[in-house]
C-alpha cells in the first residue's frame, strides 16, 4: 500500500519514484456544480511538498500532441500539474544525479474528470500525451522560464521505456499519430544527457 498522508482536502499518495507524488482533491458537489480547492499551501507542506511556486502555465493541445520530454538545465523547475478539460498521459522521468531510480519513469492519467494532480520534483524530465480530443494542462512551477536553457529527451527513447497508453477511439497506442513540435523532434536519447 502507498504512503498516503491526507490535509485539508488533499490526499498525497507517494509514487514509487521518491519525491513524486499523486495529489487527489476533494470536491464539494452541489445543484450548481462543483468547488474545489487546488492548491494550498499549508496543506501541500503537511503532504510533503515545500515549494514557492513563482510561475503558473497554461497550454491547450489536441489529441495527439506529445509535449515533451522537457527540463531546464541551469534552472530546474518542480512542477504541480493537472488538466482542466479532456485527459492526457502524464510522464516525469528521473535525471536526478546519484538518484537510485535515475531514468525510470512515473505515467499517470490526469483528467478533468479525475482532477488528479501530479508533483514533479526539480531534476525531472517531463511530458505528456493528450488523449482526448483536446485537453487543456494547468501547471505552477517553483522557478520562472528561462528561454535558452530548456533540455530535452527524446520521448520514445527505448533505454527509458514509457508506456504510453492507446489514445481515446483507439485499441492500442499508434505512434504514427503523435505530433510533435520541431524542437521535440530531436531531443536526444538518455545515453547522450550528461547526469546534471
Ligand atoms: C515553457 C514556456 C514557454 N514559453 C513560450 C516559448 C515558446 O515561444 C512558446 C511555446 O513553448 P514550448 O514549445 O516550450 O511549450 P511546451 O512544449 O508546452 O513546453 C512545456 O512542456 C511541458 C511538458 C513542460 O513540462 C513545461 O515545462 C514546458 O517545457 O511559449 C514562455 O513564454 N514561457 C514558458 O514558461
Amino acid at each position: 500500500m502507498a504512503e498516503q498522508i491526507t490535509s485539508g482536502n488533499f490526499t498525497f499518495t507517494k509514487a514509487a519514484i521518491e519525491g513524486v507524488v499523486v495529489v487527489d482533491v476533494k470536491s464539494y458537489g452541489d445543484e450548481r456544480g462543483y468547488f474545489m480547492e487546488t492548491y494550498k499551501r499549508e496543506n501541500f507542506v503537511a503532504g510533503g511538498i515545500d515549494c514557492e511556486f513563482v510561475q503558473d502555465n497554461q497550454s491547450a493541445s489536441s489529441k495527439g500532441v506529445l509535449r515533451g520530454l522537457h527540463f531546464q538545465i541551469e534552472h530546474p523547475q518542480s512542477k504541480l500539474v493537472r488538466v482542466v478539460e479532456g485527459a492526457v498521459f502524464d510522464v516525469a522521468v528521473d535525471l536526478r544525479e546519484g538518484s537510485p531510480t535515475f531514468g525510470q519513469w512515473e505515467g499517470v492519467v490526469l483528467s478533468a474528470e479525475n482532477r488528479r494532480q501530479l508533483f514533479i520534483p526539480r531534476g525531472f524530465a517531463h511530458g505528456f500525451l493528450v488523449l482526448s480530443d483536446r485537453a487543456v494542462f494547468c501547471y505552477k512551477c517553483d522557478d520562472v522560464y528561462h528561454p535558452g536553457d530548456e533540455g530535452g529527451l527524446m520521448w520514445n527513447d527505448p533505454a527509458i521505456g514509457v508506456v504510453w497508453p492507446a489514445m481515446e477511439g483507439d485499441e492500442a497506442f499508434d505512434e504514427t499519430k503523435i505530433i510533435l513540435s520541431d524542437k521535440d523532434r530531436v531531443h536526444p536519447p538518455l545515453a547522450s544527457l550528461r547526469r546534471a
